[in-house]
């Protein structure tokens, strides 16, 4: 990768994607913006601290917004009280929300922005590869609720996206190698030049300095941006994302959120190829392809904690659900994934046991 590249998401929105690019968040702050609200992890400052200066050298008035970590960030008691915060300050609707952290805060921090006086600008910093790649680009924001992982959220488009890889340099390997989840799932439904340089290289793949890393980073976000132009709001063509997703949620929730999200999508991912195997549409040498790559990366592809009856009624309420049927993202052939709708319930646990170790 050159210094930097500007990935554009139609003209939703724009992403920088470089190395050493973390203080250009201040040319992403919209005209007339006065305060902003940083919200970052609780443990981790050492990005939004570099954030905060810049923004602060630029004339902004910069209010620090500590959260806790992970999941736990994602619930509507840390929104009321970032919603608070807002209210104290007097924020108003050139006033800008910045988040700078992994996918749990980019969810929070937007969903936070899409609310408050019905809408205020975010700019997303993500410090996670799944944010990057993910989260943070796309719009799509949210929080958990006991009943369900992302049951609440908006469609906020965000002002902007600085994705600076130096900053992966810190994050925990297992934290990067989810993140991967998210890059092959992009291979698996649109560009599998991904799936190559993953196969070719494990190891650049999973090494935050590498170009390989970067270049995955690119193209995934390339990816997203396409598919995020042309169906924003996820009328259809946006839920071939979900690929993965809707076991992969519900792995996610029954483990009490002990299973990262990548991972969780990574099992999910296999169990989409069960389906897609069972209904035609993946043939034997696509099947091992998808536990190949991932445990080339060191990806779970095996699963079996609980029986698949605790897991039929999470999947029930994913949001691609219509009504009483089930509907997944299956592949009918490598980056051509369908619709699989109301599958048998015998076929759903046929390609359940199959994620057995
Ligand atoms: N909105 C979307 O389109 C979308 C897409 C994919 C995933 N998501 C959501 O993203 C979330 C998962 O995001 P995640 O995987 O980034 O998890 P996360 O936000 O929990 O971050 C993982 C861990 O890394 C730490 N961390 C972050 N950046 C770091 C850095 N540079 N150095 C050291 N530590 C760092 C965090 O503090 C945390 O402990 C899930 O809630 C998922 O639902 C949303
Ligand atoms: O951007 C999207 O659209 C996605 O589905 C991306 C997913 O990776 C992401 O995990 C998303 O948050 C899932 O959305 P949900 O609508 O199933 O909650
Ligand atoms: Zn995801």
């Amino acid at each position: 990768m050159s210094e930097s590249v500007v990935v554009p998401v139609g003209d939703l929105h724009d992403v920088v994607v470089g190395r050493g690019v973390l203080e250009r968040v201040t040319a992403m702050v919209p005209a007339g913006a006065r305060q902003v609200l940083l919200v970052r992890p609780e443990k981790l400052e050492r990005y939004s601290s570099s954030v905060a200066a810049a923004l602060a050298e630029a004339g902004y008035l910069v209010h620090d917004a500590p959260v806790p970590d992970a999941e736990a960030a994602k619930t509507a008691q840390v929104a009321s009280g970032l919603w608070s915060l807002l209210g104290r300050h007097a924020f108003t609707r050139t006033d800008v929300v910045v988040a700078v952290g992994g996918g749990t805060v980019t969810d929070l921090a937007g969903f936070v922005a899409a609310t408050w006086l019905r809408g205020v600008p975010v700019v997303q910093v993500p410090t996670t590869l799944l944010a990057m790649v993910d989260a943070a680009v796309g719009g799509k924001t949210g929080i958990n609720i006991p009943e369900g992982k992302n049951l609440v959220g908006a469609f906020h488009i965000p002002a902007g996206v600085v994705c600076d890889l130096d900053v992966l340099e810190t994050l925990p390997r297992v934290d990067l190698v989810a993140g991967l989840a998210e890059v092959v799932k992009g291979g698996f439904i649109a560009d599998p030049g991904i799936l190559e340089l993953v196969e070719a290289d494990p190891d650049a793949a999973t090494d935050w300095a590498s170009p390989v890393l970067a270049e995955l980073v690119e193209r995934k976000v390339r990816v997203k941006a396409e598919v995020v132009a042309a169906d924003l709001r996820e009328a259809f063509g946006r839920e071939v994302l979900n690929y993965g997703h809707t076991l992969g949620h519900a792995v996610e929730q029954v483990s009490g959120y002990r299973r990262r999200h990548g991972e969780a999508v990574a099992v999910g991912m296999v169990f989409a190829a069960e389906l897609g195997h069972r209904a035609g549409g993946v043939d034997d040498a696509l099947l091992t392809r998808h536990r190949a790559v991932l445990e080339a990366v060191g990806l779970p592809t095996t699963y079996d904690e609980v029986p698949f009856g605790r897991l039929l009624p999470v999947m029930a309420r994913d949001k691609k659900s219509r009504g009483a049927t089930l509907r997944f993202v299956v592949l009918d052939g490598l980056a051509h994934p369908v619709r699989l709708e109301g599958p048998d319930e015998a076929v759903l646990r046929a390609a359940y046991a199959a994620l057995a170790p």
